[in-house]
């Protein structure tokens, strides 16, 4: 199959996408894997950029150009869904009042923005104003412009029009992962088959970092729904209250939404006693009358919280995959400006100066920590170690104006060039104390040994910080393709169930042959091609073979990692002349890995210009592991300053240091 554009989701975003590209010509396919499970029918439909004190200026600006589009998008999509029974989206600029209580500096919450109105009303003006609020409301602020909208029938409004237009809707359709190729996405690969487009667009709402490693995580709200009783004839309230942990948002249609919670909880399902009992106390102490109102359904949804809590819009790394997610507490409010600028990015090319504030790479020059951190340079080692010694050696690299960007994997950034290993420490304790103090942000763990608890692996897997430390599960032990992928899989579970939601990293080895631990070049690219097109990182463990590192590059790996000599053997850089000529011709991160044994070899290896190293056996074999660590993490950063420096050229014949003119004639 092969259409325009393909967007992954079928939410508010997705929808309110699918029916831009399509009116300006673009032939679109939605794919959603459920459509009624979306944040987008959770919500509770504020339209509330200036109730929701939004601090950020750009945010603010987006909100309000969202906000402004919205009675012509609605009138639009009324129009185009006219003849269908479904087609009122309950659009109500009603205006939202957020009262405030006796509790200190409320009043002083709202931060006036010259761009909307927003009036204060005092404890007598308020309470004519709205009859009926709790006693002990003092006040509050009156928001004119902004309102709300009846987010359920909007998104089936969205729906009908989409597909009125020929947009092709696919629901019960799962993406598994977006197959990237040297900088593009070649596919998707769904439950029913690998769809292909020319341009994909990821509006996948809180679980996008299941497909690509975006900084989206849930942010779970649970909501209910009161009815007006029969006996009340008038609707009591005509406009929406905003108050502390709480809203109240009337429907036309005699329904009245509360909500909601905000909780850090993953994708844990349901309603709980302690959440509505929450929504029910803040409600009735808001507005004491609800208390006899009765109670309609509940329901909850997932958030795609970002960590600054701003959206995801614009370029990805990929040249034909653009982001739409990440859009918080407000993505029923953005949805027409989404639509809008995304259409001008992937029809037009053109990028409203506006989106490079929300574009995606904010989040990765943001440094994983490390346990030990000088995050000053971008070539950091410990500055202190904790084997009992505490020194401080450190290097500022920024003196000898060194440029270096760090080490880029997979659209990740790491600061530090050396990954370290778990296994053949004498105890997790040493462990913990060598990963400390090398410095390393990226620890490979043996995913069939954790899994297993085999001898030296127990408790391992929970005895690091994955919250400081980013995880590359490895499939050691695997001898065939088959089962490294199987084992990939489970590892990018791990990652999961460690609190690493968005890790898709896996090192990947094949190693048919248990004396010299060499890996099956065969087996190695078949695995590689399968976990790329599944949409892992993949980190591939090969010998030093130029050519077959060149085919694994061209098939999406991420790195390729040459052996400078057999896994343990501590016999340092054997392979030096081919891993020149990988190094020469990569275009992905050349990270040397297995062999190394001593500090100088792994300084030997960073001058060539290797991209970052994996030491294990020379660290924890050591007669003092840590040291040895905090050793090589010196080294490693050594070696990229010398590369960085760039070394003098090899002279056949010597020549003098000091000049050979002028001296004085005995
Ligand atoms: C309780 C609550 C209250 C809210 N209140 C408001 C409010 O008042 N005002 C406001 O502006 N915003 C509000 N929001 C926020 C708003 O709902 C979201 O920001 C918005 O719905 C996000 O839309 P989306 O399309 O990005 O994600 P979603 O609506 O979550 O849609 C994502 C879609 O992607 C699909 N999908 C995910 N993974 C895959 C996959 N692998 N393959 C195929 N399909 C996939 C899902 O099935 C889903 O259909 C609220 C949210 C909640 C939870
Ligand atoms: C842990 C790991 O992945 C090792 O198999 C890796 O190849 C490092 O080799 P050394 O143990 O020789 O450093």
């Amino acid at each position: 199959m092969t259409s325009d554009v393909l967007i992954i989701g079928g939410g508010i975003i997705g929808l309110a996408c699918a029916v831009e590209l399509k009116l300006r010509g673009a032939n679109v396919t939605v794919v959603c894997r459920d459509f009624t499970a979306a944040a987008s029918h959770a919500a509770a439909g504020m339209l509330a950029p200036d109730a929701e004190n939004i601090a950020d200026a750009a945010m603010l600006d987006l909100c309000r150009r969202s906000l402004s589009l919205y009675p012509y998008w609605i009138s639009k999509l009324e129009e185009l869904t006219a003849k269908k029974d479904l087609n009122n989206t309950g659009y109500w600029p009603c205006g939202i009042l957020a009262p405030v209580y006796q509790e200190a500096g409320e009043k002083k919450e709202f931060i006036p923005n010259h761009q909307s109105p927003a009036y204060w009303l005092d404890k007598a003006a308020i309470h004519e104003y709205q009859p009926g609020l709790g006693a002990d409301v003092v006040g509050g602020w009156w928001y004119p412009e902004n309102g709300q909208v009846d987010n359920q029938t909007l998104v089936k409004v969205l729906r009908t029009a989409a597909e009125s237009l020929g947009v092709s809707f696919k629901d019960g359709v799962t993406v598994e992962a977006i197959a990237q190729q040297q900088g593009q996405v070649i596919g998707i690969q769904t439950n029913i088959g690998f769809l292909r487009a020319d341009h994909y667009l990821l509006a996948a709402g809180a679980w996008s970092n299941q497909l690509l490693p975006l900084t989206v995580h849930p942010r779970k709200g649970q909501m209910l729904r009161l009815r007006v009783p029969e006996f009340v004839t008038e609707l009591p309230l005509t406009r929406v209250l905003f108050g502390k942990n709480i809203y109240i948002v009337p429907r036309r249609n005699r329904s009245i939404v509360l909500g909601a919670t905000s909780e850090n909880v993953g994708f844990t399902p349901d309603n709980t006693p302690a959440g509505i009992q929450s929504l029910l106390e803040a409600a009735t102490r808001l507005y004491p009358q609800l208390a006899d109102y009765p109670i309609q359904e509940m329901w909850w949804g997932f958030r795609p919280a970002t960590s600054d809590e701003l959206p995801i819009l614009g370029e990805s790394h990929c040249s034909n995959l653009t982001l739409a997610t990440g859009h918080y507490r407000n993505g029923i409010l953005l949805a027409p400006v989404t639509a809008n600028l995304i259409a001008d990015v992937i029809l037009s090319q053109t990028t409203d100066p506006l989106l490079t504030h929300f574009h995606y790479s904010r989040f990765q020059n943001t440094p994983v920590p490390t346990q030990s951190s000088t995050t000053t340079s971008m070539l950091t080692h410990p500055a202190n170690f904790t084997n009992g010694h505490s020194k401080n050696l450190s290097i500022q690299p920024a003196e000898f104006n060194l440029q270096d960007s760090g080490l880029v994997i997979a659209g990740k950034t790491f600061q530090s060039r050396l990954m370290t290993g778990t296994g053949k420490y004498r105890s997790i304790e040493e462990m913990q104390k060598s990963v400390a103090a090398s410095g390393c942000q990226i620890v490979t763990v043996a995913v069939r040994r954790v899994q297993t608890n085999a001898p030296g692996h127990e408790g391992l897997a929970e005895a690091l910080d994955w919250g400081k430390i980013w995880m590359l599960p490895n499939t050691a032990g695997c001898q065939t393709a088959e089962e490294a992928i199987r084992v990939a899989r489970l590892g990018r579970e791990m990652a999961k169930l460690l609190g690493q939601e968005d890790n898709n990293f896996v090192k990947l080895e094949v190693i048919p042959d248990a004396k010299y631990l060499l890996p099956d070049p065969i087996g190695t690219l078949h695995a590689a091609e399968q976990l790329v097109k599944e949409g892992f990182a993949v980190l591939p463990y090969i010998n030093a073979d130029p050519m077959l590192a060149k085919r694994l590059e061209e098939v999406g790996c991420a790195t390729v990692m040459p052996l400078a000599a057999p896994i343990g053997s501590g016999q340092g850089l054997k392979t030096t002349a081919n891993i020149q000529i990988i190094i020469e011709n990569a275009k992905v991160p050349v990270v040397v890995d297995a062999g190394i044994g001593a500090p100088s070899e792994a300084a030997q290896a960073m001058e060539l210009g290797a991209d970052a190293l994996l030491i294990n056996s020379a660290i924890a074999l050591a007669e003092n592991a840590p040291t040895m660590a905090y050793a090589m993490g010196l080294a490693t950063v050594a070696g990229r300053i010398a590369y960085l420096a760039g070394r003098m050229p090899i002279k056949n014949y010597a020549s003098a240091s000091s000049p050979l003119t002028g001296t004085i004639t005995a």
